[in-house]
Parts: C-alpha cells; structure tokens; sequence
C-alpha cells in the first residue's frame, strides 16, 4: 500500500511508500510472519556484520511474535536485543517490558541473546539514559513497535509534557514524564526512543491487532498530526525503508 502524501522519488518519480501493510488472516498468521520477518532481517546483518541488534517494545500485543522468534534458528550469541522504550520498573517486576522479553523471547534458541535492560537497582533515571544513550550508538537491525488506542507509540504520548523537546532532541533516548496521560496508565515515568532515534533503524515493524487499532492507525495517516497521533514518528526514515504495519482482525 502507497499511502497518499509520500515523497517522490528523484530518480522515478514514483511515490516512495512510507508504510506497507500486510493483513493477516488470523493471529497464527500474524505471529508466524512477523517473527520471520524479523528473523531475516537479523540473519541478514549477521552474515555482513559481527553483531545484530533487536530492539522490542511492551504492550500486550507482541508476546506471541517474541514467543515463536525464539525458536528460529539464528546465531543468537551475536544478537543484542534492547528495548524501545520501558516504564521505570526494575526488570524483575512482570509490567516491565524488560519482563516480557525476558519470558517471551529469551527462550529456547533464544536464551543466549545478550540482553541490555533499561532499569537495575540503584540506578537512577538520567543514568539509565545515558546507558541506553551508549548502546544506541550501535545502529540497530530491526525494531517492533506497538500502538496504543490514543496513537502513541514507544512512549511517546499525545500531550505529554515536554513534547517539543522530545520530539526535537538529538538524543536517540530520554527520559519521559507522561503525567496525565492517560495512555501511560500507571506508569507515566518512562524511557522511551526520540523519534531521531527512531529513525536510525532501517527495519521497523508496528504490530497491530483487531479493528480498533486499525481504524486508529488509519485516522493517524489521515490526519498527518504528529502532535496528536505520535505513531507517525515510525513511518519517518534516515534510511528510506517503509514501515511494516502487521495487523489481524
Ligand atoms: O511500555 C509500553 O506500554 C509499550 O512499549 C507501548 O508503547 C505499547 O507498545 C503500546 O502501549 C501498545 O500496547 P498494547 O499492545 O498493550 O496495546
């Protein structure tokens, strides 16, 4: 799918795609394609380079991608995998995105993936950032995001505080203070991907399931408002690849 406002390209003239949406007929579908899909990409950076880089997001909806990525059969000893963005919890805690990848990919062929938490006790927030900060200066292959029913993405929230600086900052990651919006649920202290940072990586996938979400995405693209629908930070690329929306009813 070519979506409407897309530059074009100099040498073509054609529109290049910002997204490209791939429907699934059912969850197991779904899970099974973007867990390859990812996979490829990885095994792609780890036959060219030494490392590969995975960055995931939380939420409820990529637990049964990360659960059948673990069983590919990848040198995963030269894997990193990172996250998109956490809520200050320590990664013990289960509403930790840190958990989640933990229980649902770190697993099987899996298990030996080096693993960089955001959180650790006794760390302090401007210090979890810079950590993060540092590890972001190794590009990374691929990275799930997720989407929420107010259009955030990562934690990047409508009406955040601070979000001009946050959407401006040249940093890859900072620190979030989501106070009163209510997408953050519980958890409005965050660490989450800048959209420069999102747009270092040159694979980006944005899991999506059941109608809501896909009406939400589709009033996003409408709209073209950052500022209201911050998902639309992951159709913009340093690298000019699409965005790979997966969605099942
Ligand atoms: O920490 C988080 O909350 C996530 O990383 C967040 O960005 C998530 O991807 C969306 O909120 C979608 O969540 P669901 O999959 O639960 O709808």
């Amino acid at each position: 799918m070519v979506d409407a406002g897309s530059p074009a390209s100099a040498r073509t003239n054609m529109p290049v795609a910002r997204h490209v949406l791939h429907v699934h007929p059912n969850r197991e579908v779904w899970t099974w394609a973007a867990a390859v899909s990812i996979a490829a990409d990885l095994r792609r950076d780890l036959t060219l380079q030494p490392r590969a880089r995975l960055l995931l997001s939380g939420g409820t909806t990529p637990g049964p991608v990360y659960h059948a990525l673990s069983q590919a059969p990848l040198d995963w000893e030269r894997v990193d995998v990172g996250l998109v963005d956490e809520r200050w919890l320590l990664p013990d805690d289960p509403e930790s995105n840190a958990w989640l990848v933990r229980h649902e990919l770190l697993q099987d062929h899996a298990a030996p993936a080096h693993f960089e938490p955001m959180t650790q006790a006794g760390r302090n927030i401007e210090g979890a950032v810079a950590t993060a900060n540092a590890h972001a200066r190794r590009e990374a292959t691929v990275a799930v995001f997720g989407m929420g029913d107010d259009g955030h993405t990562a934690s990047l929230f409508p009406a955040m505080n601070d979000f001009e600086r946050v959407m401006k900052s040249q940093r890859d990651y900072v620190a979030i203070d989501a106070s009163g919006c209510p997408g953050a649920r519980e958890w409005p202290r965050r660490i989450s991907l800048t959209p420069h940072g999102i747009a270092r990586i040159p694979h980006r996938l944005l899991l999506l399931h059941g109608e809501r979400k896909r009406a939400v995405f589709e009033q996003a693209l409408v709209s073209g408002d950052l500022e209201r629908w911050p998902v639309l930070t992951t159709l913009d690329s340093d690298h000019g690849t699409p965005l790979h929306v997966h969605w099942y009813e």
